[in-house]
């Protein structure tokens, strides 16, 4: 098996509105793939088709070598999903949240106690999960969908709303999974996120892949001529093409120079005329 994904033009219709237009894409095993647009793209729905919660109108999927639309409970065994916080139970403990779950897979208390320090939570072990502040709620749904060890994991917008620490710790996390050989398949609307995370990405708009490629690739394929923002001392600023004569020009009384390249958060703008957020 090549690859964890295979989406073959898959559309998804829910009455006269249309969803998702022919989406073709595959995701290699041991990737990170990202799945990039703004509300309303179609990433959960697309997330929902892969997993067997939803039917397509067209086209063909597959998951792990098995057509999505024959997914039965034993699958479940194989792949981790994590949406929202539905499913948990607020008036029990992380610890008993987490208990139930590991019955079902009939998986050691041992591997709870290891998921919950990687991820920081074994200090509210004991704390209802009604209680936890929404950084540690996602942590604690993130070990939920880890405890089985899947082989693949979908990830619905996984830090949106999250503080920059509890993200960077979710990214370290996401990262570590992918170095043990997991699959990760992520939605979200964070540029940057999908920059540093992901191996492949795809820009989804209203519905439609508009580039399916590298992060790299993608910032090579827009690349615009290279601009140079200087701030003199007296915080004027000025905004120059990169050219041996702009150099040149450049005299002592500056005081910082970057390089402006672009970034995936510039590149969607540039092919759909639409922000991110
Ligand atoms: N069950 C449903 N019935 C009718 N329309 C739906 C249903 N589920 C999704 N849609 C519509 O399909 C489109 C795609 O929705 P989807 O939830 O997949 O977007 P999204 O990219 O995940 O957005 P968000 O980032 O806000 O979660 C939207 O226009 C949405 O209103």
């Amino acid at each position: 098996m090549t690859y964890a994904i295979e989406m073959n033009d898959i559309s998804k219709n829910f009455g006269n509105q249309t969803a998702l237009k022919k989406i073709n894409f595959n995701v290699k095993k041991g990737e990170i793939f990202g799945f990039l647009g703004p509300s309303g793209a179609g990433k959960t729905t697309t997330i929902k088709i892969l997993t067997g919660q939803i039917k397509s109108s067209n086209g063909t999927a597959k998951i792990l070598d098995q057509d999505v639309k024959t997914i039965d409970s034993h699958f479940y065994t194989r792949i981790g999903i994590v949406t929202d916080n539905s499913g948990v139970f607020k008036q029990l403990s992380c610890y008993e949240n987490l208990k139930i779950f590991a019955q079902i897979y009939n998986i050691p208390d041992a591997r709870i106690d290891l998921l919950m320090s990687r991820v920081g939570l074994i200090a509210a072990k004991k704390k209802k999960a009604g209680k936890l502040s929404k950084g540690m709620l996602q942590r604690l749904i993130l070990v939920r969908a880890l405890l089985h060890n899947p082989e693949l994991l979908f990830l619905d917008e996984p830090t949106s709303g999250l503080d920059p620490k509890t993200m960077k710790e979710i990214h370290q996390l996401i990262l570590e999974e992918k170095k043990r050989g997991m699959t990760l398949f992520l939605t979200t609307h964070n540029m940057h996120e999908a920059e540093i995370l992901c191996d492949q990405v795809a820009l989804l708009h209203g519905g439609e892949i508009v580039e399916c490629n590298s992060p790299q690739t993608l910032k090579k394929k827009y690349y615009k001529e290279p601009k140079i923002e200087i701030t003199y001392k007296d915080d004027t600023q000025k905004t120059l093409n990169l050219t041996r004569e702009n150099v040149k020009k450049i005299n002592k009384d500056i005081l910082t120079i970057h390089s402006n390249e672009p970034n995936l958060e510039e590149i969607f703008l540039q092919l759909t005329g639409k922000e991110l957020n």
